[in-house]
């Protein structure tokens, strides 16, 4: 082929030639992996940046911008397992552009195409899902097809028949004689790891991302496979239309399909001018996950009908639209290893360590896994390339394996049998747990660490100065031999004689690994109190200063820093203002204890067992001696913070250890509203066992659901810490 591409293209350098076939043949590769096998091996991102160098090569030479050319049409045409059907009209894609300039060109070259017009700007959001195109012959759905290369699509009938929210017939009087109505279907990131669980545990493959999903769920020989799936649709256009009269506007068009049944999206906003779909595209990028689907930019129309025709099309798309994407929220990457990490409670958490990747602006190297059966639920295997997700300010997570590109060399990760960091046997706390703990709370250096880390941190003592580093310097270093602290208790003894001598790793606080000379990879150590001359560093002296200013802290800080399972902020500042002093916390029966209000027969438990273990009672007599302050000195009247105040919560399903009005009461004496009913605006929802209908609600709306033990923390712990532990978490 090359051949005859060569002879009409003699300008063109052979370099730029031979770029242009090597992209195309990618590219042709890329969407055939995507578009029928629904298992693409490159991220869209890397995708998008091949095609844009094809279409900046066919720039700089024209010559190259052949008719077949992949920047010329939708997508290949591809034999596949179903019966090929014509569209009536021709499915495009979309112009895309990344950044304002770009867009400021689009408007200005429609503001030249119409002149004197009066024109509006439909402003939509773009569904990351699969086009489909559905034909209502007389109000009733007689086909539905992918968009194939535009002019074909595959017959997906029967499959589209079984998503409950497309109609089978359009109701309302005035039905088109035919209509083929376009939009997305997509499959809800919420659903995603549920998925991927159910297919690794049958031995299938697991889907990289929800849109691959959505497409493989859909393209499904068996539409029972496909009923299975949780798929929904938004409508998005409208392509041949017969028997129909007068509609002038496409917003106005998406009203009248909503009144026949059809899912239209309520998120679309006509706007006036270029300041208008700024301010939309500016605010879904920043509320991007207030939306119940996944979106990768936002599609921008031209509104009025008749001036959509005047601008027309190319092979590829039309002239009234444009996308604008938003930086993209998936990478792939490699799997380089699984770690596991000891927390402060001695749980220990696998966790991924991929190769640094760059993505929604920060780099990331490690991501979350929660346990070891969430590793094998993803079905992914250490050497894996990985598809990365980084959604705004939570935790990158990893999505799924590109299980199309192992080579054989991957190997499965198994959970470590000991502590990595002391050595000792791990296991589950009580029979049934999915995590496994190190029992080596008090010498284990990892819980230690984690411990003091959290006793410094803001929730706690508030101890300037005293970071993850010099947490770790103090339990574990690598001179001297003894480290200064084998348990909290001599935290307020500690000298500056003691301090100087220390030699230590530098730990990464994400990890808890060393951190790297990035000039000689080598691993960091340093003396981390002193000065090269021997002298205390500033931030030593100011450390020191600082925890002796901490034994002033009030008794719930004091309470929080022990670290006693279940008793957070907010269960330490019902203590504190129950008991008013360590000793009579002590003193106090389980039953006082769980009769307090905010505190509970699980804290009540749980503190029982923290008092009973001697080093921990050792602890408090030291921090004693030191002068820490143990007791809450004021009485006052006060009603006590209000820690839930401005959020709604609602209370659904039965839970074991609250009664309806038992859990009501809790959240309202913090602040809390307490509703009936699950909205946009509900902070939480609380699910117990048979959540019924609000549950479903919930994930619709992507509002945040904790089961008993995440109404715990956040009872305890307040919301942010809740968001964390809130589902979709995998379990
Ligand atoms: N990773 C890979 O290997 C690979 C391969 C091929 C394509 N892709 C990705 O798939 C996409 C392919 O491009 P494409 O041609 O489908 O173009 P596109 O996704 O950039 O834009 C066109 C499509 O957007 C969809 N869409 C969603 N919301 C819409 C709305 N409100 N209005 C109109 N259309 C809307 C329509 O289905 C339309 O066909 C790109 O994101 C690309 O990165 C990836
Ligand atoms: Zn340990």
């Amino acid at each position: 082929m090359a051949g005859d591409k060569q002879a009409q293209t003699t300008a063109v350098p052979a370099q730029a030639r031979e770029r242009h076939v090597r992209l195309a043949e990618q590219i042709e590769e890329h969407r055939f992996r995507y578009y029928v096998k629904d298992a693409p091996v490159v991220s869209d991102a890397e995708f998008d940046r091949l095609l844009r160098e094809l279409q900046e090569l066919e720039e700089r030479h024209p010559e190259l911008r052949t008719p077949d050319s992949p920047t010329q049409k939708v997508a290949g045409a591809y034999e596949t397992e179903f019966t090929s059907v014509r569209h009536r009209e021709r499915m495009l894609s979309l112009d895309n552009t990344f950044n304002d300039e770009d867009l400021a060109a689009w408007t200005e070259r429609i503001a030249r195409e119409l002149g004197s017009q009066t024109y509006h700007f439909l402003c939509e959001l773009k569904v990351d899902g699969l086009a489909v195109n559905l034909t209502y012959e007389h109000g009733r759905l007689t086909r539905a097809a992918t968009r194939g290369d535009g002019r074909t699509g595959e017959d997906i009938t029967p499959n589209v028949r079984t998503i409950a929210e497309i109609p089978d017939r359009l109701h309302g009087e005035e039905v088109p004689d035919v209509v083929e109505i376009r939009g997305e279907v997509f499959f809800p990131m919420e659903k995603f790891q549920e998925l991927n669980a159910r297919l690794v545990e049958a031995g299938d493959k697991p889907f990289a991302n929800p849109r691959n999903a959505a497409a493989g769920s859909l393209r499904q020989k068996d539409p029972r496979v496909t009923a299975s799936r949780p798929l929904h649709m938004v409508v998005h256009g409208i392509g041949a239309l017969e028997g129909f009269e007068g509609m002038s506007r496409l917003s106005q068009a998406y009203d009248l399909l909503g009144s026949w049944g059809l899912p239209t999206s309520p998120y679309n906003r006509v706007v006036e001018d270029l300041a208008g779909v700024r301010e939309f595209i500016a605010h879904y990028g920043e509320n991007r996950h207030s939306v119940a689907h996944e979106i990768d930019g936002a599609v921008v129309k031209l509104d009025e009908i008749p001036l959509q025709g005047r601008l027309g099309s190319t092979s590829r798309a039309p002239r009234w639209a444009i996308a604008y994407k938003y930086a993209p929220e998936e990478v792939n990457t490699r799997l380089v290893n699984i770690r596991v990490g000891v927390g402060r409670t001695g749980r220990v958490t696998p966790y991924a360590q991929v190769e640094p990747v760059t993505v929604a602006g920060s780099e990331v190297e490690f991501a979350t896994l929660h346990n070891q059966d969430v590793v094998k639920a993803k079905g992914v295997l250490i050497g894996d390339m990985v598809v990365l997700r980084k959604a705004g300010d939570v935790i990158p997570e990893i999505l799924g394996p590109v299980a199309d590109l192992r080579d054989g060399s991957e190997r499965e990760f198994v959970m470590p049998a000991d502590c990595p960091e002391c050595g000792t046997p791990l296991r589950p706390m009580k029979e049934g747990d999915v995590d496994l703990r190190c029992p080596n709370s008090r010498a284990c250096p990892a819980q230690l660490r984690e411990r003091l880390f959290y006793l410094a941190g803001r929730k706690s003592l508030d101890i300037e100065h005293f970071g993850y580093v010099a947490a770790a310097a103090l339990t574990r270093p690598l001179e001297p031999a003894e480290p200064p602290l084998t348990d909290e208790g001599d935290l307020f003894d500690l000298t500056m004689e003691q301090l100087l001598p220390i030699k230590a790793y530098v730990l990464d606080q994400d990890s808890g690994l060393p951190k790297r000379d990035p000039r000689t990879g080598e691993e960091k150590i340093a003396t981390v109190f002193a000065n090269q001359q021997g002298e205390p560093r500033k931030n030593a002296v100011s450390m020191l200063e600082n925890i002796a200013a901490a034994k002033e802290r009030p008794l719930a800080r004091v309470l929080t820093g022990l670290s006693i399972r279940h008793v957070g902020p907010v269960a330490a500042e019902a203590l504190a203002r129950e008991f008013r002093s360590v000793d009579r916390i002590e003193a106090a029966s389980e039953e006082e204890l769980a009769a307090t209000e905010g505190v509970g027969p699980i804290i009540a438990a749980s503190l029982k067992q923290w008092f009973a273990e001697d080093w921990h009672r050792e602890i408090l007599r030291k921090w004693k001696a030191a002068g820490v302050r143990m007791e809450e000195e004021s009485t006052g009247e006060d009603e006590g913070p209000r820690p839930l105040e401005g959020l709604t919560v609602v209370v659904t399903g039965t839970l074991e250890h609250h009664t309806r009005d038992g859990a009501k009461e809790a959240l309202q004496s913090r602040g809390a509203k307490v509703t009936g009913s699950v909205s946009k605006k509900t902070s939480f929802v609380v699910v117990g066992d048979s959540p019924g209908s609000k549950y479903d609600k919930a994930m619709q709306l992507k509002v945040p659901v904790l089961n008993e033990d995440g109404f715990a923390v956040l009872l305890e712990s307040g919301p942010e810490a809740a968001a964390e532990v809130a589902l979709p978490t995998e379990e």
